[in-house]
């Protein structure tokens, strides 16, 4: 394996924070493949980061497919030769009041933010034992998986899964020399948040658009919302040699927000 040429994928890159992690990674020095299940933004992603001079390749897939999870990390060490950091960052979100939550919400936040994650750090794990070198899986978690907010239950109830999952195979895979951590955002503004913003103003006639996220930035003590380079800093702690002796941790990194 070559330690200079090292290789990170990161899911969900197409925009929001997993382009900022995967640019950041990028500027670190990381050959990089970028995923995403929606092509058209991934490719432009691609072409930006191509005209930036970065290493980097596109791999259009659903991470909540176990057998693309697989096909991800085969492209990345065809194209590569190796894999170091896997990033399981894809996302999706829902609001609705708990009396509201039916099958198809379960269904699709669970299959992408808890099964994806699951296959993701298996066939990252899987790949790493098959070098027998080091490896980092660092999963997108997120302030709601160490509190639960109201009209985002599901949201929560993933990314509290996705905490736990985050322990569990950092225990497990502790003995191939494999760090599993998570980042936990707080207030970031992007499609996500403009989503829930949308969303939280058609439940409650007292909010206009905005107010949502004003609300929920408002109570963060260093005075601003998170930008995603805020996340991009924690996740390249994370894929670093200096990061070696953490494992098993979901780092929160949301100005001052939640506690723990
Ligand atoms: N924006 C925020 O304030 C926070 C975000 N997070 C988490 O960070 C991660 C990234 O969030 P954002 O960038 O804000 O979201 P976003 O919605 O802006 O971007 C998510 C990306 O994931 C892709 N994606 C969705 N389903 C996919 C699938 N099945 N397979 C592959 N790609 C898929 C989307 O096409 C999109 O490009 C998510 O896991 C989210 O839950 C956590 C805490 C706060
Ligand atoms: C989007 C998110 O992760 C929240 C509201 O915590």
């Amino acid at each position: 394996m070559n330690s200079e040429n090292k290789v990170a994928i990161v899911t969900g890159s197409a925009g929001g924070l997993g382009k900022a992690i995967a640019e950041r990674l990028a500027n670190d020095g990381f050959n990089i493949v970028v995923q995403d299940i929606n092509n058209d933004l991934l490719l432009e992603t691609e072409k930006e980061f191509k005209e930036k001079g970065y290493n980097v390749v596109s791999f259009k897939s659903d991470v909540s497919k176990q057998k693309e999870q697989e096909e991800l990390v085969n492209f990345a060490v065809k194209e590569f030769n190796q894999l170091d950091v896997f990033v399981n960052n894809a996302g999706v979100d829902a609001v609705t009041p708990f009396l509201e939550i039916d099958e198809n919400q379960l269904n699709k936040l669970f299959n992408i933010n808890v099964f994806g994650t699951v296959y993701g750090i298996q066939a990252a794990a899987k790949q790493f034992i098959k070098q027998n070198t080091k490896g980092k899986i660092i999963n997108a978690c997120s302030i709601a998986g160490h509190e639960s907010y109201e009209m985002l239950g599901t949201y929560s109830a993933t990314k509290h899964a996705v905490r736990s999952y985050t322990q569990v195979a950092a225990k497990e895979l502790a003995k191939y020399k494999i760090n599993v951590n998570a980042y936990c955002p707080g207030v970031a503004k992007t499609k996500m948040w403009e989503r829930i913003d949308e969303e939280m103003v058609k439940y409650d006639e007292n909010l206009n658009p905005g107010d949502a996220f004003e609300e929920f930035s408002s109570a963060i003590k260093l005075g601003r919302y998170q930008e995603p380079k805020d996340v991009a800093n924690l996740v390249s702690f994370l894929s670093s040699e200096d990061a070696e002796y953490i494992t098993g941790q979901s780092i929160l990194t949301d100005g001052g927000l939640v506690y723990r």
